[in-house]
């Protein structure tokens, strides 16, 4: 190793170590500028920081500024209002004080006399006192007297009414007078003189009594009178009438059968009466409820008394029936196609003696829509004709039936009762159900004793009509038992050459007059109580059977047109009520001398 370092090589290590110091030196002061800068970057962050500070405060600053404004105004509008309220506060308070101590003042006015009255009733002696007791008590006993005297009218008027139901019977005759209407004033050759013809002559000058004037050239006049059970004038409405009628329905509901039919020439107004006036011009749709006539109220009326009943008690068949030249047409019946075709049926008598008619169309209707709607659609097959008299003359008989088949507690408890009675009766307690005329009504039946057989119409001691279903034998309690309401609009019973018809429209009115008729000969044959009444004389009789005579309920109302221009079927017609009418003045007259003899 050398023992001398040359002079040259030791300036070098210290120029070496120098520059090594130098270079550390500069390294250290780029870190130094570095840290400057970043100090220098926060410092420029702080400051900005510190500005944006500044300025937010400020912004609060004058956001409170204006908040207090607001506040102020708002304090200062609030101010004035609890001035204004306190204001009315003390004028409320000025006008209740006053008020209540007018009340105070009243009441204590009051109570003095309240006191005074007191003083005066406790006071035996006061004079006003025993003058008021007395007539007190004087209006008391009278007050009492009255009491007891309407209870003794109200007594007797039941009484009265009772006895009257049962005097009225089974066939009543009402009788419509419809207003004079346009065609009235139609001149024909065959109707009477000039303008007398057009003159109402026949008018309904109580409830109960008609009166037709009879006008004839060269004789002085005559005043005839009619009575029936009720007379309706020109203005008694739709309503009117059915009112009169709707009982019959109750009837019906206890197990009578029912038939109510309209009377009267043509043009009088029995189909108006039976179904109602608009059906005549649009025979769809429903009529207006004021407008409707017996049959659509009446089966609104039925439904109604349903409705009362226990549930699914009692259902409702309809059929449709019109006789037309002495043949029954089943108007319900349909063709292969479905369409409704008017289909002729035969009428027979069943062993019972009720009448039947085999394969009769039924519907069976829920309520009194659907009835009108099969109604009004089947109606398009009635026969009918324009006459001189009206466009819509109809020249058949429309029978339109509800059959109502119940299974009620009420009706199975009174066909236990009846077949009871009928047991009674058959244990020679009641010889009379074997006379002559008991016997035709009432055949002996093929039923066996535990099914109630009475018939129709027909049970001599006033039992209602129930009838068992033509089902299979079945015990007493699961028979269904029926009752019918007939509802009928007769063809018109006018006179042949008033119609101005000929031909086949000639045998038409023929065979209505004819069944016609043999209507009023039943209901003669029922009053002079011959033995054989002569249902089968023709196809309405025949058909109606069951529900004319016996206890069934008829009511015939006689529509009649109230000019002088049909006086004579006017008259005509009132002949017939009237021998309708006979058959409970039989009856009458009969209960009558039995209430003598005993
Ligand atoms: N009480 C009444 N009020 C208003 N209009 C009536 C009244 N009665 C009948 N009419 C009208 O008289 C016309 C004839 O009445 P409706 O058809 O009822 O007679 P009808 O006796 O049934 O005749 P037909 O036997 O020929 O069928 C109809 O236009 C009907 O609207």
């Amino acid at each position: 190793m050398p023992l001398f370092i040359n002079r040259d090589q030791i300036v070098a290590h210290q120029v070496h170590l120098l520059e090594h110091k130098l270079r550390n030196k500069e390294e250290r002061i780029l870190e130094l500028e570095t840290e400057n800068a970043i100090l220098h970057l926060r410092l420029a962050e702080c400051a900005g920081r510190l500005r944006r500070e500044h300025e937010g405060d400020k912004k609060a600053e004058d956001h409170h500024q204006l908040q207090r404004k607001i506040f102020q105004t708002s304090l200062v509008k609030l101010h004035t209002q609890v001035q204004a309220v306190k204001q009315v506060l003390s004028e409320v308070f000025a006008v209740y004080v006053s008020s209540a101590s007018e009340l105070e003042e009243q009441s204590k006015q009051l109570l003095q006399k309240v006191k005074q009255a007191s003083s005066h009733l406790n006071d035996p002696n006061g004079e006003e006192l025993l003058n008021l007791q007395a007539r007190v008590a004087a209006l008391e006993r009278s007050l009492e007297e009255e009491r007891e005297r309407c209870r003794g009218e109200k007594q007797k008027r039941k009484e009265i009414h009772n006895a009257l139901v049962e005097l009225r019977g089974n066939i009543r005759v009402h009788c419509r007078v419809r207003p004079v209407l346009h065609f009235d004033h139609l001149q024909t050759s065959t109707c009477g003189s000039g303008s007398a013809s057009t003159e109402p002559v026949i008018h309904a000058i109580s409830d109960d009594t008609v009166s037709v004037t009879c006008l004839k050239t060269g004789m002085p006049v005559q005043q005839k009178m009619f009575e029936f059970e009720r007379v309706h004038g020109p203005e008694d409405s739709q309503e009117v009438i059915f009112k009169e009628v709707k009982c019959l329905l109750t009837s019906l509901l206890d197990g009578y059968n029912v038939c109510i039919m309209a009377y009267g020439q043509t043009g009088s107004g029995k189909t108006h009466t039976m179904m109602g006036s608009q059906s005549l011009k649009a025979k769809s749709g429903m009529l207006q409820e004021s407008q409707e006539g017996i049959i659509p109220k009446a089966a609104a009326e039925l439904f109604r008394l349903i409705s009362e009943k226990p549930a699914e008690s009692h259902t409702v068949e309809l059929s449709v029936m019109e006789v037309y030249n002495n043949e029954v047409y089943d108007l319900l019946a349909r063709d292969e196609q479905g369409n409704a075709v008017g289909q002729r049926r035969d009428v027979v008598t069943t062993s019972s003696g009720a009448s039947q008619v085999p394969n009769l169309t039924y519907e069976p209707v829920c309520n009194t829509s659907e009835i009108m709607q099969i109604l009004s659609g089947v109606l398009k097959l009635r026969a009918q004709c324009p006459t001189l008299i009206h466009a819509d003359s109809s020249r058949s008989h429309l029978v339109v039936s509800l059959t109502i088949s119940t299974k009620s507690p009420d009706a199975l408890a009174l066909a236990h009762s009846l077949q009871r009675a009928k047991k009674d009766m058959k244990s020679s307690t009641c010889k009379q159900w074997w006379s002559p005329r008991c016997r035709r009504a009432n055949p002996p039946s093929r039923h066996s004793a535990d099914e109630l057989t009475v018939s129709p119409a027909s049970s001599p001691c006033s039992s209602p009509a129930l009838s068992p279903c033509p089902s299979p034998r079945n015990s007493i309690s699961v028979i269904p038992f029926r009752t019918k309401l007939q509802l009928v609009d007769l063809a018109g019973s006018e006179c042949v050459g008033m119609t101005g018809l000929s031909g086949a429209a000639l045998w038409e009115v023929s065979c209505i007059n004819r069944s016609l008729s043999a209507l009023s000969d039943v209901l003669g044959a029922l009053a002079e109580q011959r033995p054989h009444v002569p249902y089968r004389n023709s196809k309405l009789t025949h058909l109606l059977q069951d529900t004319i005579g016996g206890d069934s309920k008829l009511l015939v109302m006689l529509c009649v047109s109230p000019t002088h221009r049909f006086i004579t079927e006017s008259l005509q017609s009132l002949a017939f009520g009237t021998r309708a009418r006979q058959v409970q003045k039989e009856r009458l007259q009969r209960k009558t001398n039995t209430h003598k003899v005993i």
